[in-house]
């Protein structure tokens, strides 16, 4: 399967509740290249894993457009979305153990996935996709997930999400609650598949696997608030200008400050609190021309 690229463009996700509405993505735009790895971090309730939801074709978007290789998320429909799935798109929930039938072995949680999507011939074999998580041994591969470790019992998660070959892979948290080891085995997994062209996406609050995918994307309040590239970190400025501070500067720009922004003639932006508000020491942020591709 050919890697699938991504792109978001003022994407809207609202949870609609009795009573009251939560937006948990309130336009997000996003590009993901083809054959890219992208770790998606953000604090606790930032719209990670609802924007992963988005980009599975399992939540619809409410506004914006979400294209995930040629399927327009946005205008697909429940079944269209679900054959995207199916074929070009492979998703780890959080949790391996929502992702896995407890009265299989591994090697059958494959197989069942390939059926479910159609696949009674022609794809890859189960033992093929279970060595590509380092599972294909038969003391592996005959187990049924509660007779594997932990980390195992991840990695088996990720090969029923990679049952189909598929060009995109979304995994949230697939470190989370593994022990050292166990953790750099399913980073070792993703960074393979990396390298082999799968686009990967993956949510994480893991900071080793933002520095095993090379771009981190942070959530912040429903929409992207900085990206790390190449080890270096920047804010991200909203179409509508907006702009999140990193904490460092919020600590002495606190919401509510009063701030000029002064374009430079070096293509940098001086940001420079009013004379009450504070501290005079300014801040100065990159020009556009500077950051990393
Ligand atoms: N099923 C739901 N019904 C209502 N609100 C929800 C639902 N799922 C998530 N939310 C809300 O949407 C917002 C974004 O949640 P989301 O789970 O996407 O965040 P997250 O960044 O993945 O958080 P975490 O790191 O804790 O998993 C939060 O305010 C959350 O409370």
């Amino acid at each position: 399967m050919a890697p699938v690229a991504v792109t978001c463009r003022g994407v809207v996700y609202i949870y609609r509740l009795e009573g009251y509405d939560v937006v948990a993505l309130s336009g997000v735009d996003l590009d993901i290249a083809a054959g890219a790895a992208v770790a998606l971090l953000g604090p606790s309730g930032s719209g990670k894993s609802t924007l992963l939801g988005v980009l599975a074709g399992l939540l619809p978007p409410a506004a914006g457009r979400v294209a995930v290789g040629g399927h327009d998320l946005a205008k697909a429909s429940m079944a269209q979305r679900a054959r995207m799935r199916a074929t070009d798109v492979g998703v780890s929930l959080q949790g391996a153990d929502r992702n896995l039938l407890p009265y299989l072995t591994a090697e059958q949680n494959v197989r069942f996935a390939q059926q479910v999507a159609g696949r009674r011939r022609g794809g890859s074999p189960p033992r093929e996709v279970l060595a590509q998580v380092g599972l294909a041994d038969r003391r592996w591969s005959s187990q049924r997930p509660d007779r594997l470790a932990p980390g195992q019992r991840q990695r088996l998660a990720l090969a029923v999400a990679l049952a189909n070959q598929p060009g995109l892979l979304l995994a949230d948290e697939p470190t989370s609650q593994l022990d050292r080891a166990a953790r750099d085995e399913v980073i070792a997994v993703l960074a393979g598949l990396a390298g082999a062209g799968c686009t990967v996406a993956v949510v994480t609050h893991d900071p080793a696997v933002g520095a095993a995918m090379g771009r981190t994307v942070t959530i912040r309040d429903g929409r992207v608030g900085a990206e790390g590239r190449l080890g270096e970190e920047y804010a991200v400025v909203g179409r509508d200008g907006a702009l999140h501070l990193p904490t460092a500067a919020m600590a002495q720009l606190p919401p509510g400050s009063l701030l000029q922004v002064v374009p430079q003639p070096d293509g940098g932006v001086l940001l420079r609190p009013a004379a009450s508000d504070v501290d005079p020491a300014a801040a100065q942020l990159p020009g556009p021309g500077s950051a990393a591709a």
